[in-house]
């Protein structure tokens, strides 16, 4: 036993946790509704066997299985199938479907499961001089298939699990800077900050099963970017190991210093570069004193137009909320439909008086779009947000609902991901695309990418489902993400990838990016020479065979690799 938690091998989160919708009386003829699936006579998916798993055996030469054992000690060095499984695979839809069906093209063969750097070091001179094949592993909550190995890949491919290293090692009190273990858990690293009254202000939806070194690794942002800033802005100091040298280590250290004017950044090709530089050991992250207040306030927009207006209003405003999210009809009326049955006068005001008061401003209900915006600070701070985002909201037509639903969306915000396993379960796909736009594109992006799921959905001959919310608002522009959902026939692959691939299509085809924060991996990599240009991915595949010529770090992932060894 290694005392490493993972997540469930066949699907999100941790065993008997899931999706319910008995108490939401609204969720089953929604779901009718939008993709003709009827929850009454759905039948549910035995939950898929381990044991059908058909594995090929591991290539893990008993030289290198032996030098791994003698660097971390025995326990900590696993062959098994279920250790090969759990880390062979991210959660993509790709990733469920295809652990669900058994359609594993290419396993890990040993995961090793370093105690500390010292350890990493060894460990990583140890693959380099097998010839052996090294994917760092963080939560395994990507969903771009960053982590599964090439499938043609001949070597012993070797994945590095850093749950060991989760402790927050210092905090420099004056500067806000906390030196944290790669391999730390939302959750640990968050409670371990808590107890000295200090915040990451990090909150991706997947915050509970992911990793501070796989966020940094993954270019992550988390709900309350807006304040805290995306990952990118927490990083400030970095510790990569790298292979050693005749002369020296393999250490690449990246202080932490608020700026810097020393060429091209390193800090910034080691954020996203998903594994290929090397192992990230210690992030120095710009961590925030606990908030005396947090409230979440609930909006309403008489539509999608007014809402964007508003957003981008905020964000070039004085105000600086720490969320600023409004999502479109479609997404309105999915949350609504995922609300718990209402008693009392909480049922009055939600069913009768608010749609009255919507309707006698003119508003027809099913344009209407729901906003949560957040504000932290101290008691004086979060009233002058308040007021100064009530003023903007009410200059686009909305109007705001207290914090009722605010706190329902702090409760609920890490329950939604176990929605994929419900739908999986019942013959339905239901995944995500997010991209980010200058403002002035984002309605344009809307537009196209609703269009192009709706072209899909008519070339697979299905009965689809998409809706949008904006997050992530910046200066210049924001993200939108986009959740889809539809029936699957016989190829559910196949026809997920023309959803897929349409949506990622009209991102690049109108001014967006191909990923705002899940990171490239393999799944967006098809798109990468069209987002950055063929240069720019000449430019990374130059750096990324420079510095591993041997093709060892976690081959193939941000830019196809064009190495002959696989
Ligand atoms: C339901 C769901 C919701 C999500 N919500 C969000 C969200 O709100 N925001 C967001 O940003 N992302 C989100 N994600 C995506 C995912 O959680 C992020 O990509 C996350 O940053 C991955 O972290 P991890 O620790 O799980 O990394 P892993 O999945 O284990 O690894 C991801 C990549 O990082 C590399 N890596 C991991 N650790 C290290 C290390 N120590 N050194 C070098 N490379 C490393 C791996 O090799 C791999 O290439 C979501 C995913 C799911 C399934």
């Amino acid at each position: 036993m290694t005392d490493v938690e993972h997540m469930k091998w066949w699907g999100w989160g941790v065993e008997g946790v899931g999706f319910h919708h008995e108490d939401k009386p609204g969720f089953a003829p929604f779901v009718l509704q939008a993709v003709g699936l009827d929850l009454a006579t759905a039948q549910k998916a035995e939950q898929p066997s381990f044991e059908e798993l058909d594995l090929a055996d591991p290539v893990a030469p008993a030289e290198l299985v032996a030098a791994l054992a003698a660097i971390v000690g025995e326990d900590f060095v696993r062959t098994d199938a279920m250790e090969r499984v759990v880390h062979t695979y991210g959660k993509s839809l790709r990733d469920l479907v295809r652990i669900r069906t058994g359609d594993i093209a290419r396993a890990v063969d040993v995961v090793v499961y370093p105690a500390d750097e010292d350890d990493v070091q060894r460990i990583v001179d140890a693959v380099v001089a097998a010839d052996a094949v090294l994917i760092p592993f963080g939560g395994g909550s990507n969903i771009a298939g960053s982590l599964e190995p090439q499938a043609g890949e001949q070597r012993p491919v070797v994945s590095v699990d850093m749950g060991r290293m989760s402790a927050v090692i210092d905090i420099d009190a004056d500067s806000g800077l906390a030196r944290i273990q790669a391999g730390a858990l939302g959750p640990h690293l968050e409670a371990q900050l808590a107890a000295q009254g200090w915040t990451i202000g990090h909150f991706p939806d997947s915050f509970t099963h992911s990793t501070i070194g796989g966020w940094a690794a993954t270019r992550s942002s988390g709900m309350q970017s807006d304040k805290y800033g995306d990952i990118a802005q927490i990083v400030r100091g970095l510790r990569v190991v790298r292979p050693s040298h005749p002369d020296r280590d393999g250490v690449l250290v990246i202080p932490a210093i608020p700026s810097a004017s020393t060429g091209p950044s390193v800090r910034e090709m080691i954020v996203g570069s998903e594994g290929r530089l090397g192992v990230i050991t210690e992030v120095t992250a710009q961590v925030h004193r606990v908030a005396e207040v947090r409230e979440i306030q609930a909006y309403f927009f008489p539509n999608w137009a007014a809402g964007l207006k508003a957003m981008q209003a905020i964000s070039v405003s004085d105000a600086t909320p720490i969320i600023t999210r409004v999502s479109d009809a479609r997404e309105t009326g999915f949350s609504l439909a995922t609300s718990k049955e209402r008693h009392g006068m909480d049922a009055i005001l939600a069913e009768k008086v608010l749609p009255g008061i919507m309707r006698s401003k003119g508003w027809t209900l099913e344009d209407i779009c729901l906003s949560f915006i957040g504000f932290e600070g101290s008691a004086e701070h979060v009233k002058r947000q308040k007021k100064l985002v009530g003023a903007i909201v009410k200059q686009h037509g909305g109007m705001g609902v207290g914090t009722g639903p605010g706190v329902l969306y702090d409760q609920k915000k890490f329950d939604t991901p176990y929605l994929r396993d419900f739908l999986l379960d019942r013959g339905a796909a239901g995944d995500v695309s997010e991209t980010a736009a200058p403002w002035s594109k984002l309605a344009g992006v809307y537009d196209a990418v609703i269009a192009a799921a709706e072209g899909a959905y008519a070339e697979i001959g299905t009965k689809g489902w998409i809706m949008c919310h904006l997050s992530h608002s910046y200066h210049s522009g924001a993200c939108l993400y986009f959740t889809f959902a539809f029936v699957f026939g016989d190829d559910p692959l196949g026809e997920y990838d023309v959803v897929k691939s349409a949506i990622q299509q009209a991102f690049v085809d109108n001014g967006a990016t191909i990923s705002h924060h899940h990171g490239v991996g393999v799944e967006h990599s098809p798109w990468i020479e069209q987002d950055i240009s063929p240069e720019g991915v000449a430019v990374v595949r130059g750096l990324f065979g420079a510095v591993d010529p041997g093709d060892h770090f976690n081959p193939g992932k941000v830019v196809p690799s064009v190495s002959e060894r696989v």
